[in-house]
């Protein structure tokens, strides 16, 4: 499809209904049970109003920065989502090509319908790799240690899914895989009777060799507990509003988090992030880095690999602008006071 149609992330999801199956459509795009929070992602971002800064000199700002002592070119990551042969053809080998090309961390999904030694070997950028923690714990042992021989260079434990949420709208579009839609390293769907525990976070980190992250913590006493447990990186994030409906925005959860981890380790957030400018509150609000889920599934249906590197550079692009509206230069130069008070 020609491209040159879609100018902000809204657009991709415009196109990505007419061209996916409605069963493909309503996976990605809905929320659990009345999709409340998935919609208070979006508002809690709206209400946040900017503070410009005008004649400040800046020209080009500079969007690169230091996570887990990787250089990162900007601060807009691919967000795991599982099943990307439901969007596109060629998959997860399509996302990889097309993060490479927009500079992005690609965090594959344990879900990946691609096999980790094929995404590997198109990927262009440093991967991450998002767990799925399953009853059978050598299992879960030996596809870490699978993604850490790889090369993949995070490991981001998905924390808020002990079971999926309540999917009606999900379910009433009929979800169901596909024969030739396989998910490799997962032996079926999560159907787990085993919980996770912070006994396991403290057994991952006994033998991890790559930066352990927890994703989807919501409040300041889990970052605390996450901290203690040996992680690595926070990710905030309520699954994109897919598991427990009701909790708030992450954009409202982000500062709490924030102010307990002060600093001692990057907190990343997802959820809602649509331009750029939700990028810069995210980093005002104490995020190192962001995720961004459905928008990327939508461009992947659109156009593949094309679709991906666009929604990521039409987000960088957006981001630059605002930095240079509000005067700053830098990542790092985006306080609180960018927000307006
Ligand atoms: C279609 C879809 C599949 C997802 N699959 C996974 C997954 O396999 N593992 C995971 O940790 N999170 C998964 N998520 C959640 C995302 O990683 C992310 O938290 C969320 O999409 C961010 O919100 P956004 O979609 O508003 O950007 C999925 C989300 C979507 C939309
Ligand atoms: C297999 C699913 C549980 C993947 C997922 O995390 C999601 O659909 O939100």
């Amino acid at each position: 499809m020609d491209l040159s149609e879609c100018l902000n992330l809204a657009d991709f999801e415009e196109r990505a209904v007419e061209r996916m199956s409605k069963m493909a459509y309503e996976y990605v795009a809905s929320g659990a049970a009345d999709e409340l929070t998935i919609r208070w992602n979006r508002q809690a971002f709206d209400a946040i109003k900017l503070n410009p800064t005008v004649l400040n000199g800046i020209g080009q700002p500079d969007t690169r920065l230091s996570l887990f002592g990787q250089e990162l070119s900007h601060p807009i990551l691919i967000a795991p989502t599982a099943y990307h042969k439901l969007m596109h053809p060629e998959g997860e080998l399509a996302t990889a090509r097309g993060a490479g090309a927009a500079a992005a961390v690609y965090v594959v999904s344990s879900f990946t319908t691609t096999p980790l030694a094929e995404i590997t070997r198109e990927a262009t950028q440093p991967l991450w790799f998002q767990l799925y923690v399953r009853d059978d714990r050598e299992l879960t042992k030996s596809l870490i240690q699978e993604a850490e021989d790889r090369g993949f260079r995070a490991l981001c434990i998905t924390v808020d899914t002990a079971v999926p949420g309540v999917r009606n709208r999900q379910e009433k579009g009929g979800f169901r895989l596909p024969d030739d839609v396989i998910t490799h390293h997962m032996p079926g769907p999560l159907d787990e009777k085993k919980p996770l525990t912070w006994k396991d976070i403290e057994w991952i980190n006994s033998f991890a060799r790559t930066p352990v992250l927890l994703k989807g913590i919501l409040n300041a006493s889990d970052a605390e507990k996450a901290i203690q447990s040996g992680a690595s990186g926070i990710i905030v994030s309520n699954h994109g509003g897919r598991n427990l409906d009701t909790v708030p925005a992450t954009i409202d959860a982000l500062p709490r988090v924030a102010d307990q981890v002060n600093q001692r380790v990057p907190v990343l957030m997802d959820g809602g992030i649509r331009r750029g400018t939700d990028v810069l509150k995210a980093i005002a609000l104490g995020a190192s880095a962001v995720l961004v889920g459905k928008p990327v599934c939508f461009g992947l249906a659109c156009a593949g690999a094309e679709g991906v590197t666009k929604v990521v550079e039409i987000l960088r692009t957006e981001l630059e602008i605002a930095m240079i509206l509000t005067g700053r230069a830098t990542i790092s130069g985006i306080d609180h006071s960018v927000i307006w008070k």
